[in-house]
């Protein structure tokens, strides 16, 4: 079992290892024993698989759970008031211990709800996904609007994270894929040489058993320490959306869940490789195609269609679009481009598509 502590206002560790789950009635039965109810938000199709094994390790604990849709959909206005109603249903009070089941949709929800019940009561995120190792660290919490992904939320540090290794076993194939963009997302804003290692593998499936813990590990690494220098995302932090302009807008612009966050990410990430004019890009291209992300979806996306969500990006301005580019692998920097080039740039990039597929 590894440890990783986390140097943010409210300091927490990342526990990651097989059976980490466990360490919940161990190293936290203070705070849940001192709650006057546990409740977990919980992915539902996650619920279905693995619940008993969290069951097991809150069983001194009696926890109450409610259920949310699996995936993207949990992170709707609705479904946070359903959260609330459920809280003030069962009678939960600022003393009420919350605990995040499920990938990053229902971590950011769940941080959310935390946030914001009673002005903010403990939570402690336990990620099932490949995903997560990015999402439950770092305090970011979020619901979607239809106008923009994320767009409503804050930041808070969960309590702690308990990342069991053993709840990734079942992850389908598109959020291997969804969670190993993130992974590699890490590797481009940090260290060439590890990007080196990720884009060596040609099937992503191959990870499980040899090394994937590894890489988690390392992509957690990144994110803590970005998050230690910029809490706040005032600067550093938002090179942590290297790819997520594009990324965000395909989400948004197809229909939260139509396609896996990580799986749009990539295509965000092509499309920044290509406004970075990188040497990079036919490689990533390359392994994107041999791992099957859906690069072809972006030949049916118009630009025009996407253009007024990457206006609403979060790093964007009244006027500008602001994007996260590389000078080259670990040196990511923030500017700021005009409609023209983001068009020529998107034409090219799909024009390499075409060529490719
Ligand atoms: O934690 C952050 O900060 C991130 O930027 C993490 C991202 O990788 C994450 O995938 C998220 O989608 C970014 O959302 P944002 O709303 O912070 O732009």
């Amino acid at each position: 079992m590894r440890e990783l502590r986390v140097e943010t206002e409210h300091p927490y560790i990342v526990h990651i290892g097989r059976g980490a789950v466990g360490l919940l009635g161990q190293h936290y039965r203070d705070l849940l024993a001192a709650a006057d109810q546990v409740v977990v938000i919980a992915d539902s199709r996650v619920a279905e698989l693995h619940l008993p094994q969290l069951f097991e390790a809150l069983a001194d604990f009696q926890p109450k759970v409610f259920r949310v849709p699996a995936g993207e959909e949990a992170k709707s206005a609705e479904t946070f008031m359903d959260c609330h109603s459920f809280l003030l249903t069962e009678n939960c009070s600022r003393n009420t211990v919350i605990l995040a089941f499920g990938g990053g949709a229902v971590g950011d929800l769940a941080g959310f709800v935390a946030s914001t019940f009673m002005r903010g009561v403990p939570f402690v995120q336990v990620p099932t996904t490949i995903l997560a190792h990015d999402s439950a660290v770092g305090g970011k919490t979020a619901i979607n609007h239809p106008l923009g992904k994320n767009m409503i939320g804050t930041f808070y540090q969960p309590h702690a994270v308990v990342y069991d290794a053993d709840f990734l076993q079942t992850l389908p194939e598109n959020e291997i894929r969804s969670g190993m963009a993130e992974v590699i997302k890490h590797a481009f804003i940090s260290n060439e040489g590890w990007l080196d290692e990720l884009l060596a593998y040609e099937d992503l499936s191959k990870m499980f058993g040899q090394g994937l813990e590894g890489h988690l590990e390392k992509g957690i690494a990144v994110k803590s320490a970005i998050v230690e220098e910029d809490e706040f995302e005032g600067g550093v932090r938002k090179f942590l959306n290297f790819g997520h302009t594009l990324g965000h807008a395909i989400e948004a612009h197809l229909g939260y869940g139509k396609l896996t966050h990580g799986e749009a990410v990539v295509l965000g990430m092509a499309y920044a490789l290509e406004l970075s004019e990188s040497p990079q890009l036919p490689r990533f291209l390359n392994w994107a195609k041999a791992n099957r992300y859906p690069l072809m979806l972006l030949l049916d996306m118009p630009f025009d269609e996407l253009l007024p969500y990457m206006k609403k990006d979060k790093k964007s301005t009244a006027a500008a679009l602001n994007f996260v580019l590389l000078e080259a692998v670990g040196q990511p920097f923030m500017e700021t481009i005009t409609e023209q080039r983001a068009q020529a740039a998107y034409g090219k990039l799909r024009k390499t598509i075409k060529e490719m597929i």
